[in-house]
């Protein structure tokens, strides 16, 4: 069947999709032989941006938590290129993920590339901790300097008649310990454009917001084309002393705009910066992602997502639909008799690096995420991510867990090398 032919089909049976991604038997081209669990990477691409924050020395101009929002800022905005467009770059358009299984792990470690030395290096771990629904939990941790971003990543979707809708669940929060200073990200509703039309790709809509422990706050506004300038992954950020202040945009201190997939420029107050006007912001095209480093596949534990898809995705890279079919049920067929034995003896999967904490329970009230959330005005209920906590889709949600890291886990593990 040629591919224009089982596209057509495929489409057709997105027609009575049922909201779980993973039940969609996609044609092989669209699949891609990377496992949803390796997607923790794109949180930490670039290192050096990532860890800024520790390196801004106070000055007489802005306060330095407002340099450090905006530095923030730049590293958020500097993680979107790879988290929604690699794809489209390496596999030449967006592609389904491998679907993980529970307790899959990705592991992996990116160099100082500082001529300082001054970052050190930074450790990537990712664990799936549900498989239904998927959820995926990660930390990266950064020793040298005391900074630790953890974080976990759920998806509900939606078909409408030319796109797929997605909500993301979850959030990041980035941890400056030496700093004394936490920050609580939410995650950007997207879609899925150009299925019809044979080439996928993501387009981020809606906002999403981060939250400072000094109270500063950043609210991000997506559109794609014929919003803001016509242009694809355009965005509008503002950052304001505080969640109160940003309900008057013209308190904005900074305002932050152009495409988050190329430039962006800003420029002081509440006007956007025009390209010309405005000092740039960040640059992805000039920008180079750095990838982490992972060990040789014969070096992984058989949990390894490189090593537990290696068949799979050798016979994804060769399009033969069979043989994808073949080794993906052996995969499935091994997850199945493993739930069964755990069921026999009633035990459950143990999680290595991620807990599961219940946050109704009242003991939990000076935690960082409830603190943050609350500055924000941030639901802590299992809403969709950035949802306001005086939003009535808080009323029908009851669930208020989320997954967190337990550094002292992975301090631990023996069997796991980086
Ligand atoms: C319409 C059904 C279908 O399978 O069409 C195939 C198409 C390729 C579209 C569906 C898939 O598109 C993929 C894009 C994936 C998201 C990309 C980036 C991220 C950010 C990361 O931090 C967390 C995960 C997330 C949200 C991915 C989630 C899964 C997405 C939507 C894939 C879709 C199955």
């Amino acid at each position: 069947m040629t591919s224009a032919a089982s596209w057509t089909t495929f489409i057709k049976s997105i027609a009575s999709y049922n909201g779980d991604l993973s039940s969609l038997t996609a044609p092989p081209f669209i699949l891609s032989p990377t496992s949803l669990v390796e997607y923790s990477q794109y949180w930490s691409e670039h290192v050096d941006l990532l860890l800024e924050p520790n390196f801004i020395v106070d000055s007489d101009d802005d306060p330095v938590e407002l340099k450090r929002m905006i530095a923030v800022t730049r590293w958020f905005i500097s993680t979107l290129k790879s988290q929604y467009c690699s794809r489209n770059e390496t596999l030449g358009g967006e592609k389904k993920p491998l679907n993980p299984f529970l307790g899959e792990i990705f592991v992996g470690k990116w160099e100082d590339t500082s001529k300082e030395q001054k970052l050190g290096e930074t450790i990537l771990v990712s664990e799936q901790v549900s498989h239904h629904p998927p959820i995926t939990a990660y930390a990266v941790e950064n020793k040298k300097n005391n900074t630790i971003l953890e974080g976990y990543n759920g998806v509900r979707a939606s078909m409408s008649t030319t796109a797929l809708n997605v909500r993301q669940f979850g959030h990041a929060l980035l941890e400056y310990r030496n700093l004394d200073e936490t920050y609580l990200v939410t995650l950007p509703p997207l879609h899925i454009e150009g299925i019809l039309a044979f080439s996928p790709f993501v387009e981020l809509e809606q906002k999403s917001y981060i939250q400072s422990s000094a109270g500063y706050y950043t609210v991000i506004e997506y559109s794609g084309r014929g919003y803001f300038s016509g242009k694809k992954n355009t965005f509008k950020a503002r950052i304001f002393k505080s969640y109160e202040e940003s309900l008057k945009k013209e308190k904005a201190l900074y305002t932050i705009s152009g495409q988050w997939s190329e430039k962006s420029a800003i420029a002081k107050g509440s006007s956007s910066p025009s390209s010309s006007k405005g000092e740039t912001f960040f640059d992805a095209s000039n920008y180079e992602a750095q990838h982490l480093t992972v060990k040789p596949i014969d070096d992984q534990h058989p949990l390894e997502s490189r090593k537990a898809w290696k068949d799979v995705a050798e016979a994804i890279r060769k399009g033969d639909f069979d043989l994808i079919h073949e080794e993906k049920s052996k995969l499935e067929n091994k997850q199945r008799e493993l739930r069964k034995a755990e069921e026999a003896n009633n035990a459950k999967w143990a999680r290595r690096w991620f807990d599961e904490v219940d946050y109704s329970k009242d003991s939990l009230d000076n935690d960082i995420f409830i603190t943050l959330s609350n500055l924000a005005h941030l639901s802590i209920k299992n809403v969709a991510s950035g949802v306001d906590s005086g939003s009535a889709k808080n009323d029908d949600v009851e669930g208020m867990s989320h997954w967190r890291f337990v550094p002292e886990s992975f301090d631990k593990e023996t069997e796991i090398k980086i």
